[in-house]
């Protein structure tokens, strides 16, 4: 029978695949939702495709100044210079995904000016913000930053892979977050999250953990503005 691992055994292995198998759940309820899954299969109602479309532009306009706090807290906090490249390449991507959500919107006739932030939308940028204070330690915030990208990339990845029926028009979208380069990006960040959680006292690794909980479920709730809520 498989004893209970000790901290030194965890760290090993990486603090982030221990949790991935701990919180299963919900990883898969923020990286496998009906939203995707409908996108997945074909059968996704485009009306709520332009929903998600409109509210993410308003996420990653709140989500660019996160990872500008996260590139500050990497300057003063941490062990590892290339720390910086790696967040700095994720800024430079957001400049790129900031003009995609114009281009798209445009292209499928969602008006951004007449777009209103949803309850779910304002809550997560809300918690984004209270990430951005300088109390919040770099461990907690990079293993955040490396959650949010990661449940994009993993659910996107899922509308390419051998077998779906993902429509024309939306595979581009897909390409975004699902492709091998977003995934190598998202491999550096968990290197540096499993990095620094392994040398992390107990009450932080604590508070990264609650903290990587609330992102899925901030995720959860972000895919049901446009399938699924009641
Ligand atoms: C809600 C959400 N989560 C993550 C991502 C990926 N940057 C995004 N654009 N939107």
């Amino acid at each position: 029978m498989e004893g209970k691992k000790t901290r030194e055994e965890v760290e090993k292995s990486g603090m982030i695949d221990t949790w991935m198998r701990k919180h299963r759940l919900i990883y898969t309820g923020a990286t496998k939702h009906p939203f995707i899954l409908s996108i997945r299969d074909g059968t996704v109602d485009l009306e709520a495709f332009k929903t998600w479309l409109g509210q993410d532009y308003i996420f990653v306009r709140a989500f660019a100044p996160f990872v500008a706090s996260v590139l500050i807290k990497a300057w003063k906090e941490s062990d590892d210079s290339s720390d910086m490249e790696v967040i700095l390449s994720g800024m430079a991507s957001l400049n790129d995904e900031i003009a995609w959500f114009k281009s798209e919107t445009a292209k499928w006739g969602v008006q951004l000016s007449e777009v209103v932030p949803q309850k779910a939308n304002q809550d997560y940028c809300r918690f984004l913000e209270s990430l951005m204070s300088p109390d919040v330690e770099y461990t907690v915030a990079i293993t955040a930053f490396w959650a949010i990208e990661a449940v994009y990339q993993a659910s996107f990845a899922l509308c390419l892979e051998d077998g779906s029926k993902t429509p024309a028009e939306l595979r581009e979208t897909c390409q975004r977050w699902g492709n091998d380069g977003f995934g190598q990006y998202c491999n550096s960040l968990q290197k540096i999250a499993n990095r620094r959680l392994g040398k992390t006292p107990d009450d932080v690794l604590t508070k990264a953990e609650v903290t990587l909980l609330r992102v899925l479920e901030h995720e959860v709730e972000f895919w049901n503005m446009s399938h699924g809520a009641a």
